[in-house]
């Protein structure tokens, strides 16, 4: 029972939304997520890396402030960070690039956090310490301007902590008090920007399951559509349009034609199986279908304008449109039905035309006389009236002047 229901639930539900707290995705939604990230990614980058370099020239003031020998001797590690920043702008910019957009911000994050470190152990200063605190804001712009993905945030967080310790251990003007202060609050605005990178990944993680879910039915809708589209108009049996698609299809096709529309002209062909009830009572129900399928797959076959369509029109009626075509084009179209028809050879002891299946024609071309899908139906039918009259198995037409002829 519950399989039958699962069966027929091929849309997604909301249990499909559910994230789990490690935050990863099977891997063929995790490959879509890291495009779709990036891309969201890509939209703030350039704004976080100009962050990036107005800190720098903020930092750069600061320097001139302590000691103009200080900012001579710490160019190089800066221009290096604006280099990056402006590489990290280029990158975002470029989406056949924006794969490499993470480790650029990683590497950006790491350049500002070393260049903190390096100059903080040569400035000798009471304000140097200050520097050694750039640990903390490159984790700061990583984790939450640059976007980088949590598991890579945690990562880089580690490796630069542990380059911060590293340096402090170093340093000959930092006591082991104050470096371990330094350390904590490095640690304690790493977590904090962790937690966030972590809450605002789920976030978009969860607005990623949810779009993508809406895709999803919003594609099982579509194909739905299409199969009840295709069902409203093609017959069953023959695979040609039915009467309700014809329509549609003629209308379409003659839209005001001779009025001034943007219709075309076109020929309408109306062909019935002679004396097919005899068929049916002679070889039954089930090979009258047969000979349907098959008495309808040789106009398919010979239509070949992408315009020109098959119909069936009624039981054993069919109906041939060709779009712009001459009512002497139609004629000779009709006429080469007729016989691939008739050389079929398919059996009829019931016929009293023949001895296999034949049929009979009404053909009418559009004028400015007749030049509505009704009109021309009613003119078709009217000469495939007059072709059976006539002892069936013959093409009829009405010429432009409404008056039905043999051919
Ligand atoms: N096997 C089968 N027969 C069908 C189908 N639809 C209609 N028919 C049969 O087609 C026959 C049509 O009979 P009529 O309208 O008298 O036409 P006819 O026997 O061809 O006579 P003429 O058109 O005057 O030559 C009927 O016996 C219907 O039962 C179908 O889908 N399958």
């Amino acid at each position: 029972m519950k399989d039958e229901s699962q069966r027929l639930n091929v849309l997604p539900s909301g249990r499909d939304l559910r994230l789990p707290w490690h935050l990863r995705l099977p891997a063929p939604l995790e490959r879509d997520f890291a495009e779709f990230f990036r891309n969201s990614v890509a939209k703030v980058a350039p704004w976080a890396a100009l962050n990036v370099v107005v800190l720098l020239v903020l930092a750069l003031a600061l320097e001139l402030y302590i000691s103009p020998e200080v900012a001579a001797r710490t160019w190089r590690p800066r221009l290096l960070c604006a280099m990056l920043a402006v590489a990290t702008i280029l990158v975002a910019r470029h989406a056949e690039w924006r794969r490499w957009l993470h480790s650029a911000s990683l590497a950006l994050a790491f350049s500002v956090a070393l260049t903190g470190d390096w100059i903080g152990m040569r400035v000798d200063h009471p304000l140097a310490f200050s520097l050694f605190l750039q640990t903390s804001l490159a984790i700061l712009l990583m984790s939450v301007l640059l976007r980088v993905p949590f598991y890579w945030a945690v990562t880089g967080s580690l490796a630069m902590i542990a380059a911060l310790a590293a340096s402090l251990h170093n340093s000959p003007h930092i006591d082991h008090q104050l470096a371990l202060v330094l350390l904590l609050l490095s640690l304690a605005s790493a977590s904090m920007s962790l937690f966030g990178q972590y809450i605002y990944e789920r976030l978009l993680r969860q607005h990623f399951l949810s779009e993508n879910v809406l895709f999803q039915h919003r594609d099982e809708l579509h194909s739905a559509n299409r199969v009840l589209e295709s069902q409203a108009t093609v017959d069953g049996l023959t695979g040609c349009l039915n009467r309700r698609g014809m329509e549609s299809r003629l209308n379409e096709l003659l839209h005001g034609f001779g009025r001034g529309g943007t219709g075309e002209r076109a020929s309408v062909l109306l062909f019935d199986i002679d004396f097919f009830k005899q068929y049916n009572d002679t070889y039954g129900h089930q090979a009258g279908d047969e000979c349907l399928k098959t008495v309808a797959s040789i106009p398919r076959a010979l239509t070949q304008g992408d315009k020109d369509f098959v119909a069936r029109y009624g039981g054993e009626e069919f109906m041939v449109v060709l779009a712009n075509t001459s009512l002497k084009d139609a004629l000779v179209f009709a006429e080469r039905l007729r016989t691939r028809i008739e050389q079929l050879g398919l059996p009829h002891a019931g016929s009293r035309v023949s001895q296999v299946v034949t049929i009979s024609i009404g053909v009418v071309c559009a004028s400015e006389r007749v030049s509505d899908a009704p009109g021309l139906i009613k003119c078709a039918d009217e000469a495939l009236y007059q072709a059976k009259g006539a002892g069936r198995n013959r093409v009829a037409y009405m010429s432009d002047q409404g008056r039905v002829a043999m051919l």
